[in-house]
């Protein structure tokens, strides 16, 4: 792979730099500039794939995380949506019409589910479809001002065609959520089509560079072939036929996402902060550590490497995470195109925890790692801010967190249940089936099995827990959905646990399969601290139920300070190792080279406000 992270040949570096790393600097730019510079870059980034066959996915990405360092570009919602979803959902004459047309970019677009009044819950959007087997279309209309289609990416200015989630119905009947391909465009003028009205929001949190927008529809016609129509069909006469028993499939592009989010925004995000905020703290000297002993590095102080090293052991836990997370999507996702469905089930359920569980995590170290740098880390020179506001909104797009947590607690619910009607479960919740034992294994030694096994039991405690408190709320006469609300709070920390759990599992295996002894134990001491501090941080749940005693609690203190002096020496070697390019970073407090001072002065001297302004000059007179 050519720009593989990783042992790249230096000249791709080289060519790295001349084509994006020179460019203006993001941080001068007003909001209307990023957005016209991205759209510069996106062309550019096309053209470079296309002049450098660049196909392999790998390779793509690689490049995108260079082009686009730390944010998303309107070909984040056209390559991670709206392909995926003609792909998945589209018949293979839909495929072939569309499909070659949005991979050569000929066509750009986006993906239209969430409304002004309504994004979590898509069982309440309003937008219909209504088939007319006269003229054999479907009329898409927003029939009031909370229908209104807000927040997909690409969609105010940019994007002329676009996959429409709305109510399909015929003869009056309500079939649900169905996937349309609109154009939204004309291909010439790039106007907005007759009977569309869009827009961009206007600014947000973060994402400058995607013009996030607004499309109301005023009885907008499309021929009925536009209906993706894999698993389900509307014939011309209005004859309504569908393959698939789970009504769900449609809401397959979520799941995709999901799936990807754990790795690409989550894991690279935390990595890079975690990068920027060790480098620098080699770099900054602070203070006294010994009288008549020069400053020592901020990574000397104990404080500074609590802050920090937990941290480190969390990026590569969420990017391990993130990795078998894809794995797991493309071979469910394989299972189901061949009609085996068992699996989707779980699938979505994990997809929606960890996505909930990586991003809320990532987005508090992100700001931790802000924190450990001092009055720098709050420079936009730093690059953590944009790091950040490009993380947290992964907490809220492709499913609110808390939502997700839900969801991933009512497949545990689902299966403990089945659990007590006899029934075995598999995979990521087959501990379920096992008797939970309340005998702690951890000693001193804290090998990865008796944590991984503590993680076991905390969770498997508090799903069953969580179960029975549901019983005890519908035995006392609360109706099911006042019961499940009413132990929403307990729910959300079950599913929690049950990631924490993955996670914690997830990195035992990697550092199991490693073979080089001198990485398997670096790698082991940072899967202990990770393990250790989520013991410490949540040791209620561990104590709850006298599982882990406050000796026993003792000893994970003592081992958790330990790490930090162990893991030191390696703490540089091991962000090295992530091989983010100075420009994937955009930190000049994390370059490679240590520079920062001389770096920090030169990039001030270059920000717009110290340029000669007669007209600041006046207002200060
Ligand atoms: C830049 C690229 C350059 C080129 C590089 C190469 C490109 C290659 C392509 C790869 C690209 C990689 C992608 C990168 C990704 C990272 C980048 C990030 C960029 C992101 C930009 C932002 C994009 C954001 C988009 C959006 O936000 S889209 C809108 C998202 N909206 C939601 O998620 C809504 C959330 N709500 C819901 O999902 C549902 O309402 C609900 C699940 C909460 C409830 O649904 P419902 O009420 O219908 O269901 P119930 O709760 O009653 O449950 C009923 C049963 O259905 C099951 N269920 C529910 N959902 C699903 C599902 N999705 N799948 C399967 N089953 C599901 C429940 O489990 C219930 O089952 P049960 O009855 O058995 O319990
Ligand atoms: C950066 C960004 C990009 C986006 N891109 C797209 C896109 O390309 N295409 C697209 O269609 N959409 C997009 N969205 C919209 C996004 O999918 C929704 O904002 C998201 O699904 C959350 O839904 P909501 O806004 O309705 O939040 P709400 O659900 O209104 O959340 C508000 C609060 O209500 C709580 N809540 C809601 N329901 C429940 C419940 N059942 N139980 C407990 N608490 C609940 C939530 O936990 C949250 O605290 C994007 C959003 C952002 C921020």
């Amino acid at each position: 792979m050519l720009f593989k992270g990783g042992g790249l040949p230096h000249e791709s570096l080289a060519l790295q730099e001349k084509l994006f790393g020179a460019g203006p600097d993001y941080n001068f730019m007003t909001r209307i500039e990023r957005f016209k510079n991205s759209l510069v870059r996106v062309q550019h980034f096309i053209r470079c794939c296309a002049r450098y066959n660049l196909h392999d996915h790998a390779d793509k990405k690689w490049f995108e995380g260079v082009a686009f360092p730390n944010e998303v570009s309107v070909l984040g919602p056209h390559s991670g949506m709206f392909i995926p979803t003609l792909k998945e959902q589209g018949s293979e004459e839909q495929i072939q019409k569309w499909v070659p047309q949005a991979e050569k970019h000929q066509i750009m677009g986006t993906y239209i589910q969430t409304e002004l009044g309504h994004g979590t819950f898509v069982r309440g959007l309003e937008t219909t479809a209504t088939y007319d087997p006269k003229t054999e279309e479907f009329i898409l209309n927003s029939p009031t001002l909370t229908s209104i289609k807000w927040w997909p990416g690409g969609l105010g200015r940019t994007c002329n065609f676009g996959i429409v989630m709305a109510l399909l119905y015929i003869d009056g009947k309500n079939y649900g959520m169905h996937p349309f391909v609109v154009q939204l465009r004309s291909l010439k003028t790039h106007e907005p089509l007759p009977g569309l009205t869009m827009g961009d929001i206007g600014p947000k949190f973060g994402f400058d560079t995607v013009d996030n927008g607004y499309l109301q529809f005023n009885h907008f016609g499309i021929p009925r072939e536009n209906m993706l129509m894999k698993y389900c069909q509307v014939l011309k006469n209005g004859t309504y036929t569908k393959q698939t028993r789970n009504p769900k499939f449609s809401y397959g592009a979520m799941i995709f996402v999901r799936s990807m989010v754990v790795y690409e925004v989550a894991g690279q995000g935390l990595a890079k902060a975690c990068t920027i905020a060790i480098r620098y703290s080699a770099i900054r000297r602070q203070s006294e550590l010994k009288k008549s002993r020069p400053e020592p590095q901020i990574l000397d102080y104990q404080t500074q490497q609590y802050k920090l090293f937990p941290l480190l052991a969390l990026a590569y836990a969420v990017w391990f995470t993130g990795v078998r997370m894809k794995e797991i999507y493309f071979m469910v996702n394989n299972e189901i195109k061949q009609g085996h469905t068992e699996r989707l089930p779980e699938l979505h359920a994990i997809s929606s925890g960890l996505k909930a569980f990586t991003t809320s995590m990532a987005s508090w170290g992100i700001e931790r790692c802000r924190l450990a740098c001092g009055g720098h880390g709050y420079s936009a020179a730093s690059g953590l801010p944009k790091i950040y506001v490009n993380a947290t909104g992964g907490c809220t797009y492709e499913g609110e967190n808390t939502v997700m947590l839900l969801q991933c607690a009512r497949f545990l619910m689902n299966i403990y249940g089945g659990v007590k009607n006899g029934r075995r479960p598999s995979g990521s919740v087959n501990y379920l089936g096992e008797r939970i034992s309340s005998r702690c294994t951890l000693t001193s030694e804290f090998t990865l099995k008796s944590l991984a096994d503590a993680f076991k039991h905390r969770a498997a405690r508090m799903i069953k827990e969580a179960s029975e408190r549901l019983n005890r709320l519908q035995a006392s006469g609360n109706d099911p959905e006042d019961s499940w609300n009413l132990n929403s709070v307990v729910l959300t920390k079950a599913a929690e646990a049950h990631c924490h759990y993955y996670m914690v599992l997830v990195f035992e295996s990697v550092v199991e399969s490693v073979e080089d002894n001198c990485v398997k134990d670096i790698l082991r001491q940072l899967c202990q601290l990770l393990a250790l501090c989520g013991i410490q941080e949540n040791s209620g749940d561990f104590i709850q139920d006298g599982f882990l005693n406050n000796d026993q609690l003792e000893l994970v203190k003592q081992k958790q300070l330990s790490l930090l002096s162990e893991i030191r020496p390696n703490a540089v070697l091991l962000v090295d190792a992530f091989e983010f390019h100075d420009v994937q970073l955009g930190s000049i407090l994390g370059r490679f080279d240590g520079n920062v001072y001389e770096n920090l002065f030169k990039w001030a001297k270059k920000t717009p406000l110290n340029k000669p302004e007669d007209l600041i000059h006046r207002l200060l007179r």
